[in-house]
């Protein structure tokens, strides 16, 4: 990186944490190591340090308030305090750490280690990994690394995202995730092929006992009457869970000239059509098959599916096959169907517990046995690690994944799109929120959207979301991102409601105003209530900027960029020069500056725009101006 480049991008850094707190320092570091990758705008909700976009494109400027809370949230420092962290650890911390738990790919890895640190830690025990999950900003688990609630609570708020290499994501806990705000990614097709190429070979291997006449070879015997097998042609297979892998499974079976049928309440029916498979009832499904392969996740509703009572009604000397999950099938169950015969082979890839201890499944006779390898070819690894390792890179720079599990996906078109109204969201949020007289509770804002647009046209979760962070974060420790808003919203028991109503403006431009409302409390600056008494604030973009044009029933213009003051007055010549003079006799540099009044001669308000705080001196002397007859002072 040129120097010169180094020290614009340090100025810019400190000008930006200087915009919310005192610089602690000037001087800037020689040996920096910012990324260079190239990223157009992402949305910061889930990046922090080091993805600060290169050049600090325009678009990137327009967020500084995100960028910064992310750089400190990231500082090592948990504590949000006013003061600029040190440029030195923020650029010591300027590459994520990636923890991979489970071996993946090389090609996933390369790309992981152009982009992070990363930490290969294989086989760690739960409490290794919780004693060094709060060093990571990723983990990548494949299915053995159990990813529960105490791995989160010990992250202490610095995981942002967890990678599963592959499809089920039943070994993490969604919930705590979702509650911890980091986004939790898949790589769901890479390995479908390979999941689906096993069950067949498990198919065939079981129905000719491949497995256990070569055991039976390697034991010195030739027992050819023993392991006489039975034929695939002609039968009927029938395939629980019709997705991905299912449908594959379906496809090779007829190439065996199977009968294939399928149920899956919610796959299509035309899709089952396409490849020539009927889809019927669960029961339909046992009660008919000579085969049944397992390719539904492992949900509180598919759990032990396969139980005393559904093996009673599947056809005696059914063959099962699971390449899904253990779980699915109550494995005491199993095991007493295969002894009396109902169930006449298993081939099992996968086990309620694994690996699975003594057990007397894996011994059976008539069980083949794999140690969950349905995903275990060199292609679907290599394809799996580069799948995961994008969906991770693009989630720590700021991307919303379309892998995501336990977050809305954005469009990047949209997401684009809306993207000086996500700055204008939070700071309408933040504002409203520091309006609100201290001792009242805030259980109910509503965010009226003013758009030509229809409202299929008009995704707002991400807007919604950045009210949330405004409102919530200048009030409480938590910290909101586009994956918890929501939860912790109604976790602080507070109601926020949407209402669209249509702008007669171009509908090329997605929205028009924003206005944030909280009811049933008081203000602190009595004028920013509305006719209907709550707290009423409205913003647009203009020339891409979020500006604040409406306070209670004043219209105003005003840049929302650094700090603002909000003050009312009597509408009278020279109150500009007179609040202007103070700010400027105390060094603050105004910003900003516009008034709107009732009626001439009545009352007016002036939103000014600030560089830096003024002292609380500085405060009482615009407090003093006889005709000042109230004024806040706002943090952005
Ligand atoms: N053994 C392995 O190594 C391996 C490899 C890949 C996938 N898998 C497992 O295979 C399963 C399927 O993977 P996929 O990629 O096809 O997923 P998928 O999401 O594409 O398909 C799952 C299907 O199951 C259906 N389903 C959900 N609930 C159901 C129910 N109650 N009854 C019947 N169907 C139901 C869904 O509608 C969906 O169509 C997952 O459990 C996954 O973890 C295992
Ligand atoms: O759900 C999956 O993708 C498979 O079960 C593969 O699991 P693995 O990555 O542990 O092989």
């Amino acid at each position: 990186m040129k120097k010169e480049e180094t020290r614009l991008k340090i100025l810019l850094i400190s000008a930006m944490i200087a915009s919310t707190a005192p610089s602690s320092s000037s001087s800037s570091k020689s040996v920096i190591n910012l990324p260079t990758y190239a990223t157009p705008f992402k949305s910061s909700f889930l990046s922090s340090s080091f993805s600060i976009p290169p050049r600090f494109s325009p678009s990137a400027l327009q967020f500084p308030s995100l960028i910064i809370k992310n750089v400190l949230k990231t500082a090592d420092s948990p504590n949000l305090s006013s003061t600029a962290p040190n440029l030195d650890s923020l650029f010591a911390n300027s590459k994520p750490t990636i923890l991979v738990s489970e071996k993946l790919g090389d090609a996933g890895l390369d790309l992981l280690k152009s982009f992070a640190n990363v930490d290969c830690s294989y086989n760690l025990s739960p409490e290794d990994l919780c004693s060094k999950i709060s060093m990571c900003d990723a983990l990548i688990v494949r299915s053995g690394t159990k990813v529960n609630r105490q791995v989160f609570e010990a992250a202490k708020g610095r995981l942002k995202v967890v990678g599963r290499a592959g499809v089920g994501i039943d070994n993490v806990d969604l919930q705590a995730a979702t509650e911890f705000g980091c986004l939790v990614v898949n790589a769901p097709t890479a390995n479908t092929i390979a999941a689906a190429e096993h069950a067949i070979a498990l198919l065939s291997a079981m129905a000719r006992n491949v497995a256990q006449a070569d055991a039976s070879m390697k034991a010195g015997k030739w027992q050819r009457s023993k392991y006489v097998g039975v034929s695939m042609v002609g039968k009927t297979l029938a395939i629980m869970g019709f997705g991905k892998v299912g449908s594959e499974v379906a496809r090779r079976a007829k190439g065996l000239g199977m009968h294939v049928v399928a149920h899956d309440p919610y796959a299509p029916a035309d899709r089952a059509r396409a490849i020539g498979v009927e889809l019927i009832s669960f029961d339909q499904a046992i009660s008919t098959a000579d085969f049944i392969s397992l390719h539904m996740p492992l949900t509180p509703t598919t759990s032990k599916v396969f139980n005393d009572e559904t093996f009673s009604k599947m056809k005696k000397g059914v063959r099962i096959i699971n390449v899904a999950r253990g779980g699915v099938i109550d494995e005491d169950a199993l095991l007493k169907a295969l002894d009396s015969g109902v169930v006449a082979q298993a081939a099992l890839d996968v086990f309620t517990e694994e690996p699975p201890k003594d057990s007397k499944l894996v011994h059976h006779e008539n069980v083949t046995a794999t140690p969950h390898l349905g995903a275990s070819t060199k292609e679907a690894q290599e394809g799996v690690a580069v799948e995961i390792a994008e969906a991770v890179v693009g989630a720590l720079q700021g991307e919303l994944s379309a892998t995501a599990v336990n977050a809305p996906m954005v469009p990047p078109e949209v997401l684009s799109e809306l993207a000086p109204y996500v700055a204008l969201a939070e700071k309408l949020g933040r504002l409203a929120v520091q309006l609100v007289a201290g001792g009242s509770g805030i259980k109910s804002v509503k965010v009226v959207y003013r758009s030509a647009r229809d409202p299929d046209d008009l995704d707002t979760r991400l807007l919604r979301a950045m009210i949330t962070k405004g409102i919530i974060e200048p009030i409480s420790d938590s910290i909101i991102n586009l994956v918890n808003a929501d939860f912790i919203a109604k976790q602080k028991g507070l109601r926020i409601s949407e209402e669209r109503v249509f702008a007669n403006s171009s509908p090329g431009c997605p929205l028009d105003s924003i206005t944030v409302q909280i009811s049933n409390v008081k203000s602190k600056f009595a004028s920013a209530l509305s006719d209907n008494d709550e707290i009423s604030v409205e913003g647009r973009v203009k020339y891409g900027m979020p500006h604040l044009t409406r306070v209670g029933s004043f219209g105003v213009d005003v840049s929302l960029e650094g700090n603002l003051i909000l003050c009312r007055q009597v509408d009278q010549p020279g109150m500009i020069g007179m609040v202007g003079g103070i700010l400027g006799e105390n060094n603050v540099n105004v910003s900003f500056m516009s008034v709107g009044r009732t009626f001439r001669g009545k009352k007016a308000i002036m939103a000014i725009g600030v560089d830096e705080e003024p002292d609380k001196n500085t405060l009482k002397k615009i407090g003093d101006v006889p005709a000042v007859e109230e004024f806040v002072f706002l943090g952005l």
